[in-house]
């Protein structure tokens, strides 16, 4: 007894000790940063710093904030004391994502979650094996193939425009529909098929295993993190080298046991899949889907240049969990903004009609991909929404070395002095919030706070190059940009054109109080439901002819 008692008195002693000394270290290390003397706000503790705070806040309120308070750049807390720097300036951004871009990487934590939910996919790969990753996948996503995909996004919203139709045809005054939960089914079938032949049929509600595990993956594994998640995670990251997260996986959390059941899943599925395409390229070398490309692809490489079997599954998860939500909400908050400004749905349907008109005046029974550049404002109203309602937030680096980033807009120190560059330490973190860059009145005009197609039919040239399209932050920018941007603008157009053709959307009660909340993208929550989890419900009719 008197034994265990003593154990017990040493343990004790010796956690407080090690909890003592790191909290000394923290210290210490927050004393020496090279970013201490940049502006930012006091965080709401030393231990939490901002990091609860920035994750449940209303999308970008906290940047806003701080932008304005502070200027185009700002220092935050993590726990601990521990610097973070953040950044919507377009000369940094440049530097970090695209000219740098190989002297920084992505947080290690985060790296160590999605190789959970992934594998060790391109989501997760860092520097050579990531560039390998991207050369093998990147002919998969050019335009042309983009193109080639559209009658098949075009199939999957057909389904979801002939499952309402009933429904409004049936109803006197049309339906109210919750978008979010409507469009995540079509467009985890329209990206099923479009990357591997497979379809989930969610739209029309199969029992698909992988398919119901996919709609709640991120609510699931993300959400809204908790206080003690946040904390975790930021001590984690700080500590723990990333040969120690793959233990991760061990930890009897729900939302770690939902990641690992995922991925066996996804991997089951993936490896099917992957099968039948290589004996199917053994006897036609044909087929318009990611993995037949990626198969064809893989093969082409040399022995030390390909994809492994693990790998190549990974890849199946990724892009399921990168293509699917992104997509739906962009399109959910299209529907939203249409819906709050009749007049632009108006103009929007009638240039879409007068294409399918035209269309169908050629023998051809819908319009075709070739000519989606052509339609100016239905790519205006697309870039518009793009801008104003990116649904990846920012992106998250740590420095891989010593290095200084140079500012476009400087900012004043926190002792007076006028910074130009900023020296980063190896293993500062960077948060990059791309939804502040997308709202710089320096690059889109005074009105840049409002939502205006209009702007994109003038020649709108802001003075940065960045990214990948439409000069936007909202797909990212460099080594890691966004590899499906293509086929997120073609499949939006092809969900726009259908949609906007069949019906009218109006605003409900429910819509008029909505958040945009942080998940792992940007989600709609009601104000006051929020306990019912991503919601935005729309007023659906058919649309008169
Ligand atoms: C509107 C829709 C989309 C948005 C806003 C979006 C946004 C982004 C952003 C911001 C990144 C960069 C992340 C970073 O730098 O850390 C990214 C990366 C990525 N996206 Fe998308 N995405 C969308 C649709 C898609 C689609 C449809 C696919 C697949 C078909 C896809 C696959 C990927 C992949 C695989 C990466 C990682 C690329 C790499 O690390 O090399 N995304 N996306």
């Amino acid at each position: 007894m008197f034994q265990a008692y003593n154990l017990f008195l040493t343990a004790t002693w010796a956690g407080a000790f090690l909890l003592v000394a790191f909290c000394v270290f923290a210290l210490v290390k927050s004393r020496s940063s090279s970013i201490r003397n940049v502006p930012g706000p006091s965080p709401p503790s030393w231990f939490a710093g901002h990091l609860h705070l920035l994750f449940n806040s209303e999308v970008a309120t906290v940047e806003r904030n701080c932008f304005n308070e502070f200027g185009h750049t700002w220092r935050i807390k993590g726990s601990l004391g521990n610097d973070i720097l953040m950044t919507a300036d377009p000369k940094a951004i440049q530097y970090i994502l695209q000219t740098s871009a190989y002297r920084f990487q992505r947080l290690h934590v985060k790296r160590a979650i999605v190789k959970l939910i992934t594998g060790p996919s391109i989501l997760w790969a860092e520097h050579e094996v990531h560039k390998r990753h991207r050369k093998v996948m990147l002919p998969a996503f050019g335009m042309p193939e983009a193109r080639a995909l559209s009658p098949v996004f075009r199939t999957a919203v057909l389904k979801m425009v002939a499952v309402w139709n009933t429904a409004v045809t049936a109803s006197k005054d049309g339906i109210v529909v919750n978008m979010p939960a409507s469009l995540a089914r079509a467009t985890l079938d329209a990206i099923g098929n479009a990357a591997f032949d497979y379809d989930f049929g969610s739209v029309e509600n199969r029992d698909n295993q992988l398919a119901n595990h996919f709609q709640h993956l991120f609510q699931k594994t993300r959400g809204q993190p908790s206080y003690r998640k946040v904390f975790f995670e930021n001590i984690v990251s700080t500590v723990l080298p990333l040969t120690l997260l793959r233990y991760l996986k061990y930890i009897p959390s729900s939302g770690i046991q939902y990641a690992n059941r995922s991925l066996k899943l996804s991997n089951t599925v993936a490896a099917e899949l992957v099968n039948l395409k290589q004996d199917d390229l053994r006897t036609r070398n044909s087929g318009k889907d990611v993995m037949t490309l990626l198969v064809n692809s893989n093969n082409s490489e040399v022995e030390k240049a390909k994809l492994s079997q693990d790998e190549m599954l990974a890849q199946m998860s990724a892009i399921m969990i990168a293509g699917h939500e992104t997509t739906s909400n962009s399109v959910t908050w299209t529907l939203w903004e249409l819906a709050k400004h009749p007049d632009i749905q108006d103009r929007l349907r009638s240039e879409i009609r007068s294409f399918v008109f035209e269309a169908s005046e050629r023998g051809l029974d819908a319009i075709p991909a070739e000519d989606y550049e052509k339609m100016a404002y239905t790519t205006a109203v697309m870039k518009e929404i793009l801008r104003y309602h990116n649904v990846v937030i920012m992106v998250m680096r740590e420095a891989a070395k010593d290095c200084i980033v140079p500012l476009e807009y400087p900012v004043r120190s926190t002792t007076g002095e006028r910074l130009t560059h900023i020296p980063l330490q190896k293993a500062t973190k960077v948060f990059i919030s791309l939804s502040q860059y997308n709202r710089l009145t320096a690059l889109w005009g005074s009105d840049a706070d409002a939502f205006n197609p209009d702007r994109w039919l003038k020649a709108v040239t802001p003075g940065t190059r960045l990214g990948v399209y439409a000069n936007l932050a909202t797909f990212g920018a460099g080594i890691h940009a966004c590899i499906g941007w293509r086929f997120a603008i073609v499949e939006m157009q092809a969900f726009l054109i259908e949609l906007i053709h069949h019906f009218e959307f109006e605003m409900t009660e429910e819509a008029r109080h909505i958040k945009r909340e942080r998940a792992a993208g940007m989600i709609p929550l009601v104000q006051g439901q929020e306990d019912k989890g991503i919601q935005l419900p729309l007023k659906v009719k058919v649309a008169q002819a």
